[in-house]
């Protein structure tokens, strides 16, 4: 499965909308499974009636909607046996591979980014109280004593600072669109240092302000749906929404979009994500903070990025292009990923982020 930009034209307003979604290679299609993303064959027809056909830009959406919220069970207990143990043979579990992923750091400075939803908190219904544990709170400060660290998260600076409350991170929120982190040049001291800001995206603020005002106003219809504004873009909710109202909902947020050619829509866990269309995003963060962090163009840096959503793939992909450190995706489920390593859940994220402390200052093991 490869990220790729639809194109669903408006043949009224004339204008095209790029909807980010994460579509199935021509000869395979990905179902939602109980487990996530399962691949079988598919006639390569069937991508294109839904590009062209009538409804077809609302149905694409809304099976877009479907294959990141996986809801079914699965049919076929051998292609899921199939599918895990690829899964476990080409992602395998950072845990299991601690030593190895230690080894392939010696001699350079691991630099470790962390998403924040789904990745250091727990998904829940709802947004507002996705709150991050005390002990995962007190893992990430130790970290961050030992490696620079930083957040990069779709959610509004603000709120994801809100949320972990550790100033000594760096921090970028908007989906990398909003960095708060060292000055060019400047080499990780531990106790900080000089701050910079960088925003990808500030001339966007007012469309984004009245594009966030539609959203609430149109969807205020759909019951269960929610419009978070993340300063340079905006969410709209669906986890509470039942599925027979995705479409409407989907028709809403379509109808607000259509006006606006210079956003873009793409799609996280049962959220609709809608931002600038510039191209930056978690990968542009990760190769900026790199950056000013002094490792610009250097071999002896070994930077380290978990995440759990298909934004954080394109910050996957730097790493894999680079041929640099590597990228864990948080996921109990086979996924199409650039990642390289798995980790199933939160809970895991922290036992390896405490495994790194305990390497780097074993006097720290019992802090943990
Ligand atoms: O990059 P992230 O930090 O992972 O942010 C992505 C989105 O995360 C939040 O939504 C997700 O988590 C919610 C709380 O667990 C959950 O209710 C929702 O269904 C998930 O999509 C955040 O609220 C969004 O604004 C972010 O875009």
């Amino acid at each position: 499965m490869t990220k790729q930009n639809v194109l669903a034209s408006d043949t009224k307003s004339r204008v095209n909308l790029a909807i980010d979604v994460a579509m199935p290679e021509p000869s395979v299609f990905t179902t939602a499974t109980a487990g996530g993303y399962i691949s079988i064959s598919r006639p390569k027809k069937f991508l294109k009636n839904l590009e062209i056909c009538g409804e077809g830009r609302t149905t694409a959406w809304v099976d877009s909607m479907r294959a990141c919220s996986p809801t079914r069970i699965r049919t076929t207990p051998s292609l899921a046996d199939h599918d895990q143990s690829y899964w476990i043979d080409h992602h395998p579990s950072a845990l299991d591979m601690f030593e190895q992923i230690i080894d392939a750091s010696k001699g350079k400075q691991i630099v470790i980014f962390l998403d924040y939803d789904g990745t250091l908190s727990p998904i829940v219904d709802d947004p507002d109280r996705a709150f991050m544990s005390d002990a995962m709170r007190k893992t990430v400060r130790k970290l961050a004593t030992c490696f620079p660290t930083a957040i990069v998260s779709g959610r509004c600076r603000d709120k994801v600072y809100s949320f972990v409350r550790l100033t000594e991170l760096y921090y970028a929120g908007s989906h990398g669109m909003d960095i708060i982190g060292p000055a060019k040049g400047f080499k990780y001291k531990e106790g900080g240092g000089c701050v910079v800001q960088f925003q990808a995206a500030s001339k966007f603020l007012p469309m984004i302000d009245e594009v966030y005002k539609q959203l609430v106003e149109k969807t205020n219809a759909t019951p269960g749906a929610q419009v978070e504004h993340n300063k340079f873009c905006v969410s709209v909710h669906f986890r509470r929404v039942e599925e027979k109202k995705w479409n409407e909902l989907a028709k809403q947020v379509r109808s607000v979009l259509k006006e606006y050619p210079k956003l873009r829509l793409s799609q996280g866990r049962k959220v609709l994500e809608i931002r600038p269309t510039i191209k930056w995003d978690k990968g542009k963060a990760l190769e900026f903070l790199l950056e000013s962090l002094g490792f610009a163009n250097c071999t002896n840096v070994f930077p380290v990025y978990i995440g759990d959503d298909r934004t954080d793939e394109d910050a996957f992909k730097i790493l894999r292009e680079k041929g640099q450190g590597f990228g864990i995706l948080v996921s109990k489920f086979p996924k199409e990923t650039s990642a390289s390593y798995s980790l199933q859940e939160p809970d895991e994220v922290m036992d390896f982020l405490k495994r790194l402390v305990q390497w780097k200052r074993p006097s720290h093991r019992a802090l943990l």
